[in-house]
């Protein structure tokens, strides 16, 4: 058996919002192998963003371990962390978080710079990767002259290149129009076929369904969806 990219063992999480406890994620399992893709669905308020946070090392777990490579996130010392987030995982947002002062290169560039890598290398990978997601023509635009799609399909390319073992991804069409998640999902498609595993969090059963599994999250757990998708 491979060794998983992630595992949640007996997950959970409260917040304390000042008068009562809101226990949000309990008792939540999950393994996800290589090159795995999942989806999460589940209704507005159900924890999606607060399990992808405690996923990405965003936020610590009140109970149980979230581990990457069989080592418990919470346990590592910040440097650790920052490291690991770094080069092993990539984020994709429903708002792609771009810095809006650099480049579409500069941007996909970003993640390896911080990394160590040489700025003239880390430029020639950002332009390899802008080319695969389909904007060797926008390399040098800011993202405020870039479309919706544009600049999600740039987020993507920073998340994929340092060659993570897994991607996070949050709502990747929420914001955008028919046409332009089209994009996204025929990105996504084509990039499932890679070696990356993934975890999209969505509300769109069109991405759902190209998932190699679909789980729910309800009463504060994962479990297969009540729904059977058509
Ligand atoms: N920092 C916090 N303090 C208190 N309560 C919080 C905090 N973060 C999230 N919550 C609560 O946890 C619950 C789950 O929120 P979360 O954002 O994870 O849901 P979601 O499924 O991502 O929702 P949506 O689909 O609307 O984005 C909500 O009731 C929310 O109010």
């Amino acid at each position: 058996m491979p060794e998983p990219v992630l595992q949640c063992l007996g997950l959970g999480k409260e917040f304390n919002d000042g008068n009562r406890i809101i226990r949000v994620l309990q008792g939540v399992e999950l393994t996800l192998n290589p090159g795995e893709t999942l989806a999460i669905i589940g209704a507005s308020g159900s924890g999606k963003s607060t399990l992808l946070n405690l996923l990405g090392g965003l936020d610590a777990p009140s109970e149980g371990q979230v581990l990457v490579s069989g080592r418990n996130v919470a346990a590592m010392r910040e440097r650790e962390r920052c490291l690991w987030r770094n080069r092993r995982l990539g984020f994709v947002y429903q708002f792609h978080h771009l810095l809006p002062e650099f480049t579409a290169a500069e941007n996909v560039a970003m993640p390896l710079i911080i990394g160590g890598a040489r700025r003239k290398n880390a430029m020639r990978m950002a332009a390899d990767m802008l080319k695969r997601v389909g904007l060797d023509h926008r390399l040098t635009h800011r993202p405020g002259a870039l479309s919706g799609g544009e600049r999600q399909r740039v987020a993507i390319a920073r998340a994929l290149v340092t060659t993570p073992d897994c991607v996070l991804m949050d709502e990747p069409t929420g914001n955008l129009d028919p046409a332009a998640s089209q994009q996204i999902l025929s990105l996504i498609d084509a990039l499932g076929q890679d070696s990356a595993a993934f975890i999209v969090v969505t509300h769109d059963p069109e991405i759902a369904a190209r998932m190699h599994r679909t789980l729910e999250l309800r009463d504060s757990g994962l479990y297969p969806p009540l729904h059977a998708r058509s």
